[in-house]
């Protein structure tokens, strides 16, 4: 999908929610333990019922990997489904991959050609051979962890090398990468009182925000000084959204607490007059 696209889709749906999907067996309810693939029913129930309000789903892969083959059957299955029956959607691999070139290739290639995610979240730690594999992939999307919303965050991102932190340090080095312009960046929304500084630096990148909700992030905070006239947030919740309920009623849980996301999602884009 071009970003583009997925402006577009933000504009007419008049939300920047993401979904995540970090299901986990002993949290979905208990009745649908029953089916043979629990994961993918309790997936595909909640993208049914959910994706008139997001513009994108963002499973994380640990969430799948967790269950070894059948995990990944569940996700192989989420995917396609999605690519399937909602193509419109924004599809994110949350793996946090990154390895010396030849192995994030095949990195790559797992996760936009295989699996056929749209993105990718990928460490920058081992800097640009390991990122521009990602970046040869037109309309495929590199989200690089910036400044992650947990606290461990202090014990690298935001120390100083040479006067500059170290989060700035992998946005502006990360510009001059080849492919560059399929970057997007995490940056968490329980850090948005950096978001200033880092719109200093990469004023028009889409940003993917999680830590809204079960983190404790600003959805208010975010947009003040996140937004973009091409709006460039994504703004994730994940626990605050599917697991909502526990009963048979998980699926219209689900929709009303994205509902409500989406409700001042649509507030903060008409106050700017973004729609
Ligand atoms: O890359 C991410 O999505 C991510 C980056 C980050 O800094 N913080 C963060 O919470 N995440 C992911 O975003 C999701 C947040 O989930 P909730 O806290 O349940 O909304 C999880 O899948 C995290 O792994």
């Amino acid at each position: 999908m071009t970003t583009q696209d997925l402006v577009q889709q933000i504009r007419m749906k008049k939300s920047f929610l993401c979904i995540g999907l970090d299901t986990d067996l002993e949290k979905i309810p208990p009745h649908l333990l029953q089916e043979e693939d629990p994961i993918f029913e309790f997936n595909k129930a909640i993208i049914d019922a959910t994706n008139h309000l997001c513009v994108a789903y963002k499973p994380n892969i640990a969430f799948y990997e967790a269950y070894g083959i059948k995990g990944w059957k569940s996700l192989q299955r989420t995917i396609d489904y999605l690519n399937e029956r909602y193509p419109e959607q924004f599809t994110i691999a949350d793996a946090k991959r990154g390895d010396i070139g030849n192995t994030s290739a095949r990195y790559a290639n797992a996760f936009f050609e295989d699996l056929n995610f749209d993105s990718i979240t990928i460490a920058p730690y081992m800097g640009k051979d390991s990122v521009e594999p990602f970046l040869s992939f037109e309309n495929k999307h590199t989200i690089l962890l910036a400044l992650t919303s947990n606290v461990g965050a202090f014990d690298f991102q935001t120390k100083k090398i040479n006067g500059i932190e170290l989060y700035k340090e992998v946005l502006r080095t990360s510009k001059t990468y080849k492919g560059a312009h399929n970057l997007m960046y995490v940056v968490g929304a329980t850090k948005s009182e950096y978001l200033t500084e880092i719109r200093e630096i990469i004023p028009n990148n889409f940003l993917l925000v999680p830590g809204v909700g079960a983190q404790g992030g600003s959805l208010e905070v975010v947009c003040e000084h996140g937004i973009t006239p091409d709006i460039g947030l994504l703004v994730n919740s994940s626990r605050g959204i599917i697991y909502a309920s526990t009963g048979t009623d998980f699926a219209k849980a689900a929709a009303n607490k994205a509902s409500d996301l989406q409700v001042q999602m649509q507030k903060e884009l008409e106050s700017r007059n973004l729609l």
